[in-house]
């Protein structure tokens, strides 16, 4: 078997295809069957921007095809940076940018009251309009400096208490065992029958 992966996002890949190729599915990016512009995330919600993702990648493709969005919501900034969390710092911004930022909006929140959550909505649409959904949520704590080189964007800085390490410390098995992405993929999985 074998799934499109609907992004352009390396770390959301690799994580992707450590979880699924244990189980014989085959991953393939998106990018390397068509070359389309990436669409606008214009949606509100997680949930949304993953529809959104989906749905033009298979129509793009006539393949079904498995979108992934996801963000980190900090409680004590009102649930921010949330679905805007890979332009947080902007447009065209990179992950060092929108980690600045966001130790900058917590410079003067304590670490106890620096709590937040990755969440990811997984949408999974075929050819003849069938989709399938899936959720899945982290929580964690953002702490002032980056400690590990594993993971992608926020991970370094997202303070995992079950771990008593941050998400860039922990291995790729670790990661895709508790994070937001790993949880609703094996929800995923279980809707699709396949463990
Ligand atoms: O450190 C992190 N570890 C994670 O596990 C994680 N999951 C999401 N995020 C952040 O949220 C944005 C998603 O935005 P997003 O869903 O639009 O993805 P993206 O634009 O990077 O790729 P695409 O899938 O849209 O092609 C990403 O860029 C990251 O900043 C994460 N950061
Ligand atoms: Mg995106």
């Amino acid at each position: 078997m074998k799934i499109v992966v609907a992004t352009h996002n390396k770390g959301k890949l690799r994580e992707f295809k450590a979880a699924l190729e244990p189980l014989g599915i085959e991953t393939v990016s998106v990018g390397d069957i068509v070359a389309v512009p990436e669409p606008e995330e214009t949606g509100t919600t997680f949930l949304e921007n993953a529809r959104i993702k989906a749905q033009y990648y298979m129509k793009a493709t006539q393949l079904p095809c498995l979108a992934d969005d996801s963000g980190l919501a900090v409680d004590s900034l009102g649930g921010e940076p949330g679905v805007y969390s890979a332009r947080y710092a902007g447009e065209a911004c990179d992950d060092e940018a929108n980690n600045r930022k966001l130790v900058s909006a917590l410079r003067e929140v304590p670490f106890e009251k620096r709590t937040a959550h990755y969440v990811c909505e997984l949408v999974l649409a075929y050819p003849d309009g069938r989709e399938v959904k899936a959720t899945g949520c982290c929580d964690g704590i953002i702490q002032d400096k980056p400690v590990g080189d594993g993971g992608f964007g926020y991970d370094s800085y997202f303070y995992v208490p079950q771990f008593q390490k941050t998400m860039a410390q922990i291995s790729m098995e670790e990661k895709n065992a508790i994070s937001h992405r790993g949880l609703a993929l094996q929800n995923l999985l279980q809707q699709l029958k396949i463990d």
